[in-house]
């Protein structure tokens, strides 16, 4: 075994001996000349060369459409216990909701693993690229980190095969119970140069049990989306998609957006906030839609203000027959309704798993039927102005009241306003650390009282 060392050894000085005298000839030999004795040294060196090496990028693809690598992310996974272990620089960070700090790999540093008597070495590198000079950063550096594994080769096989296979499917399993355990993550699509989210974690407080809504309506929501999550088998065996669309529609200030956040936190899925209007093609919101990951909400806020997607399928019939040319132009530079009903139910989305879709809007009646038919849209959700139920929610929550004498005036007055939930609560809370909830519930009344004679007032207008 030592001899065999003594060999490789001799071999690399050897080899440093060429390349230094190589060197030194380049430099007065033409260049012609010096091409052919790289080539030549170039292949007495990998003859040479022992190892072999194989590379993670973090990012494949290339261009505009860099999309994170699924290998490289099992890969870094799988190495975290073993770099605060094994390296001896490291990084150190703070994952929220983890009291101990999590290590990993500092840039240029370099483990070694024992597997199955086989000496593995792993290096983390980084490629510095220049970004493009239409970036919001003229001067910045772009950073890519790299792993690479190197081995002897004789172990080739064992080490593509076994090997890797047992460090993929570890950092898989130790990714699985990592997004089990961290915060959800809320992502958006801010137009980047690489067309990717960027999220952060989400800190919202609200859960269903803070909604103000019919009882029987937040229990039915709450079974349907648990029946959804845990429908695996069931989606499999009536072959559709594992996925569920929600629509949301209502005034403003009723909930929807507090809704879509109750959902995540029920689910613990992190939510995609898809801004359509930053999108500015077909191709580019399919690949935004490629990159969400499974267990996720994908929203679309106010879906009939992100783009004309109210009646756009009779205007294209009738562009149709004026002007084809004009009109394919026309699809292939922004987003489409046929481009966003093929993302949500188009054949690649039968490609992942356990996904809803929410849209939401103030104005269901402006959207396409075939938006919102059910199969895309599954379940339609109106969250109307404040009940007395509602109003119920709020006492309890906002003043620790499950009754009060003034409860039965304000039932009265809430069913004969249109009052938003918002509305409610915002009067609900106090305004001064001497209101008791006594104050607090006659602002309410005096606020609905408000409202209602704002409401005649402009019913009578309406009738003058
Ligand atoms: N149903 C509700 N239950 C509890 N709180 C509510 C409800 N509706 C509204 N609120 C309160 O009002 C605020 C605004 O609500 P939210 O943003 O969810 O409304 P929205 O329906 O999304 O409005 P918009 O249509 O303007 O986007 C919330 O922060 C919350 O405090
Ligand atoms: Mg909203």
């Amino acid at each position: 075994m030592s001899s065999m060392g003594e060999f490789f050894m001799g071999l690399g000085t050897l080899m440093g001996s060429i390349m230094f005298v190589y060197t030194m000839i380049q430099q007065f030999v033409p260049q012609h000349v010096s091409d052919y004795l790289s080539a030549y040294i170039y292949r007495i060196m990998e003859f040479a060369n022992p190892y072999m090496e194989i590379r993670f990028d973090e990012f494949t693809g290339g261009g505009d459409w860099l999309k994170l690598s699924k290998a490289y992310t099992a890969v870094e996974a799988y190495l975290g216990p073993k770099s605060s272990k094994l390296a001896k620089r490291l990084k150190a960070r703070i994952v929220k909701g983890d009291k101990n700090l999590a290590f990993s790999m500092d840039d240029y540093e370099e483990i070694v693993e024992d597997f199955e008597g086989v000496q593995i070495r792993w290096s983390l590198g980084m490629t510095v690229s220049k970004t493009k000079s239409f970036s919001r950063y003229p001067s910045a550096t772009e950073e890519r980190q790299h792993l690479t594994l190197k081995f002897h080769r004789r172990h080739r096989e064992m080490v593509t095969t076994s090997y890797l296979n047992h460090v993929i499917r570890e950092g898989k399993e130790r990714l699985a119970s990592m997004i089990e355990n961290r915060h959800i993550r809320l992502y958006s699509n801010n137009a980047n140069e690489y067309k990717l989210w960027s999220h952060v974690e989400f800190e919202h407080p609200v859960t269903f049990d803070h909604l103000a809504m019919d009882p029987a309506k937040k229990q039915e929501i709450i079974d349907d989306l648990l029946t959804f999550s845990k429908g695996r088998d069931y989606y499999l065996k009536i072959g559709k998609p594992w996925k569920r669309g929600y629509l949301l529609y209502g005034p403003p200030g009723t909930g929807k957006s507090s809704m879509i956040a109750s959902m995540a936190k029920l689910l613990n899925y992190d939510i995609y906030d898809l801004e359509l209007t930053a999108v500015t093609c077909n191709s580019e919101l399919k690949h935004l839609l490629h990159n969400t990951s499974n267990k996720s909400i994908t929203v679309i806020e106010d879906v009939d203000c992100s783009l004309d997607l109210t009646n756009k399928r009779e205007k294209k019939k009738k562009e149709e027959d004026k002007d084809k040319e004009e009109e394919e132009s026309d699809e292939d530079s922004k987003v489409t309704l046929s481009g966003l009903l093929n993302v949500i139910d188009g054949l690649w989305s039968a490609c992942s798993k356990e996904r809803i879709f929410v849209f939401t809007t103030n104005y269901v009646e402006k959207l396409d039927p075939a938006l919102i038919r059910r199969g895309r849209m599954d379940k339609h959700i109106e969250m109307s102005f404040c009940s007395y139920e509602g109003f119920k929610v709020f006492a309890k929550i906002y003043l620790d009241l499950e009754s009060h004498e003034l409860f039965d005036t304000i039932r009265h007055l809430i069913h004969e306003v249109k009052v938003s939930p918002a509305d409610v609560a915002e009067n609900l809370m106090p305004k001064s650390i001497e209101s008791d909830s006594q104050v607090c519930l006659q602002n309410l009344i005096k606020a609905l009282e408000k409202i209602k004679e704002d409401e005649k007032l402009k019913a009578e207008e309406e009738e003058e």
